[in-house]
């Protein structure tokens, strides 16, 4: 499956310096946003659309007032050339000759502005900007590489922007000091942090459920907060977009402020969160770490805080409000079986250790898949089908004592890689029962494999699917000639649930596995108006377009996994001039908010035929006790 984080970043762009009447070209390797990203996320698309380049933070949340994207870099190989003598005091009492750039176009990050210094053949000791700011700042070690930047850069024309260049902060004796801990950005004295009191299963539970403290009208409150958040980011990004462009794009803009005065300051209007009906104990799929606790005992449970921070501790998950009963009796049970074996939990330093990952898939249907995951070490054959035995065994027992388990698929997988969690390169083995498990949404019964994405929250999403539904079914009224796509189809849930009111559905995926369950789903469901086309949505959706029939009139409904989809996917959506009307399904508005801004983005080269609006956006709670909400938006365009 390809890694929708990243996002390539061409930053090939003109630089023309007016005075000079000199163009420079300057090619960068593409870089990803993991790279430049600082402690928000920020996503950027390639900077020859820099002027109509947006930029998200990740925590759009109720904190977002402190979020900075503020970038400083010191050039270190300078620092070290120059201070092969010096030691770290000197080093500190360096003098600063800076300038401020003005008038940047946004969307230059420091790599960008190191090579334009390159280019001039100049180098600062350090620089200073933000994604979000037009304006940069860059210091010099002698006032003569001042001067000579200041000649150089003046009046450069990077994009559509002629830069100003000029001296500041003449206080030679000024110099970058370290701003003590206790000392906030603007200065003020910060209270100390109050010591941490939690016990550690609180702060599991802080970490796996950060809502679980609040009542569910207060989450309910803040999760609304979020959304807004981002409808209202998104009138901000198109104004300062609009700062940057031909008048010709920008009077493609003119809805924006027209919207945000139609619904205070949001792009469209919100409706209420809709509550989920089941808060706690609702997730039908849960992955357990089997690890060790602070006491070094097997456990099975989450892992505190993250690996790459050091921490390898799993705790126990009694008090996870998240997790179902019986899912925490499987894993209580379990756990002793575990306990009493003679072989290890994995650890992720040094890879020793067998019991590697529980997983239960538990349904509504009171189908009940388990899967345990192993790391075979250098076990003999014997010995793993000796342990496979003995967990048929186990787990069969485990069902008489745990009334209202019904293992109906226990699976085995073994898996040698390096990180924790659930992969797809091992076959799964079974040792009861079928490889599948079945769930009923809106009357229609899906089969589940092993790695299928199915929504974890049964009850929200039969409620999230009805108003997909009845949005997509807007659009169609009773005229059966409208042709549904079902873009990030997975198992296909979302087509099948609306099938009959729609002439056909073409639903589009990229994983093998999920195409031949939503084919059999469809099948199995007597549903015969649907066609699945396994390929990535930027490679497939021409070639459907291609077959609609001229008197057919398409709907689609994309539903990406949480970071969105890549540019090239919205690109190929806006292509499909027929497409009208889409309906966005995100689990995380703020990952996804860079999709929002380019189908709505104006027509360029890049972004062709019409652009979408958003004419209306719903969240559900399909995660009662974490910060995470599904927000749907419904875009049209003429
Ligand atoms: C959140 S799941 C949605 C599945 C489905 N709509 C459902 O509700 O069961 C996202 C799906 O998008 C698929 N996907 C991601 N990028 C894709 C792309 N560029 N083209 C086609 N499918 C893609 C993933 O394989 C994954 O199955």
């Amino acid at each position: 499956m390809e890694d929708n984080n990243k996002r390539s970043i061409d930053t090939t762009q003109e630089i023309e310096n007016v005075e000079n009447n000199k163009k420079v070209k300057i090619n960068d390797e593409p870089s990803s946003v993991e790279e430049s990203s600082s402690v928000n996320e920020v996503s950027m698309t390639s900077l020859e659309e820099s002027s109509s380049v947006e930029v998200s933070t990740t925590n759009v949340t109720e904190d977002s007032s402190t979020v900075d994207n503020t970038k400083e870099e010191t050039n270190t190989e300078n620092e070290n050339n120059n201070n092969n003598n010096e030691d770290n005091s000197s080093k500190e009492k360096q003098t600063e000759f800076k300038i401020k750039i003005e008038k940047l176009p946004q969307y230059i990050n420091i790599p960008d502005l190191r090579k334009i210094f390159q280019k001039y053949e100049l180098r600062f000791w350090k620089c200073k900007t933000n994604l979000k700011w037009d304006f940069a700042f860059a210091s010099f070690k002698s006032e003569e590489e001042r001067q000579d930047a200041i000649k150089k850069l003046d009046g450069l024309r990077i994009k559509t922007s002629n830069i100003h260049v000029i001296p500041i902060n003449d206080n030679k004796e000024k110099k970058f000091e370290k701003r003590p801990s206790n000392i906030s950005r603007k200065g003020n004295v910060k209270e100390p942090e109050p010591e941490d009191t939690r016990t550690p299963n609180e702060k599991l539970m802080d970490q796996v459920t950060p809502f679980w403290r609040f009542e569910y009208k207060k989450q309910i409150f803040k999760k609304s907060r979020i959304n807004r958040k981002v409808l209202s980011a998104m009138v901000r990004n198109f104004e300062q977009l609009g700062r940057y462009m031909e008048e010709k794009q920008k009077s493609q803009l003119g809805w924006v402020k027209e919207a945000s005065e139609a619904n205070h300051g949001l792009i469209c209007p919100i409706d209420e969160v809709v509550k989920s009906p089941v808060l706690t104990h609702y997730r039908n799929k849960c992955e357990f770490t089997i690890g060790h606790d602070f006491e070094g005992k097997k456990t099975i449970g989450f892992l505190l805080g993250l690996f790459r921070e050091g921490i390898t501790v799993v705790l126990g998950i009694e008090d996870c409000v998240h997790v179902p009963e019986k899912a925490k009796a499987v894993v209580k049970h379990f756990q002793e079986y575990v306990r009493n074996s003679d072989l290890d939990a994995f650890n992720r330093k040094g890879h020793k250790g067998f019991w590697r990952l529980l997983t239960t898939r538990f349904y509504k249907t009171n189908e009940d898949m388990i899967i345990v995951q192993v790391h075979p070490q250098d076990l003999s054959r014997e010995r793993i089908e000796q342990e496979k035995k003995n967990l048929i065994t186990f787990f069969t027992d485990l069902m008489t004592k745990i009334p209202d388990l019904n293992i109906t698929s226990l699976l085995f997988q073994e898996s040698d890689e390096v990180s924790n969690g659930a992969t797809e390169k091992t076959e799964m083995e079974v040792l009861i029962g079928s490889k599948y498990v079945h769930e009923n949404l809106l009357g229609i019964n899906f089969r589940i494999s092993p790695n299928a994405f199915f929504q974890v929250n049964t009850d929200a999403t039969q409620l999230l699917y009805t108003t997909i539904r009845d949005w997509c079914i807007d659009s169609v009224g009773k005229d059966k000639k409208i042709v549904l796509l079902d873009l990030c189809c997975g198992t296909g849930t979302i087509g099948i649930c609306m099938a009959q009111y729609f002439k056909r559905i073409v639903g589009i995926e990229l994983c093998e596995q999920a195409v031949i369950d939503a084919r059999y789903n469809a099948e199995a469901n007597g549903i015969k108006n649907v066609e699945y086309i396994c390929a990535k949505i930027e490679d497939a959706m021409k070639g459907v377009f291609n077959k609609i029939g001229r008197d057919e009139e398409v709907v689609a409904v994309l539903d990406p996994p949480r970071t969105g989809v890549h540019v090239s996917v919205i690109q190929a959506i806006r292509e499909c001039a027929g497409l009208k009307h889409l309906i966005y399904v995100s689990c995380d508005a703020n990952a996804a908010i860079q999709n929002f801004i380019d189908l709505c983005r104006p027509t360029s080269n890049k972004y062709k035929n019409n652009y979408f609006k958003p004419v209306r956006a719903r969240p559900f709670d399909l995660f009662p006790q974490t910060r995470h909400c599904e927000l749907v938006i419904d875009f049209k365009r003429d």
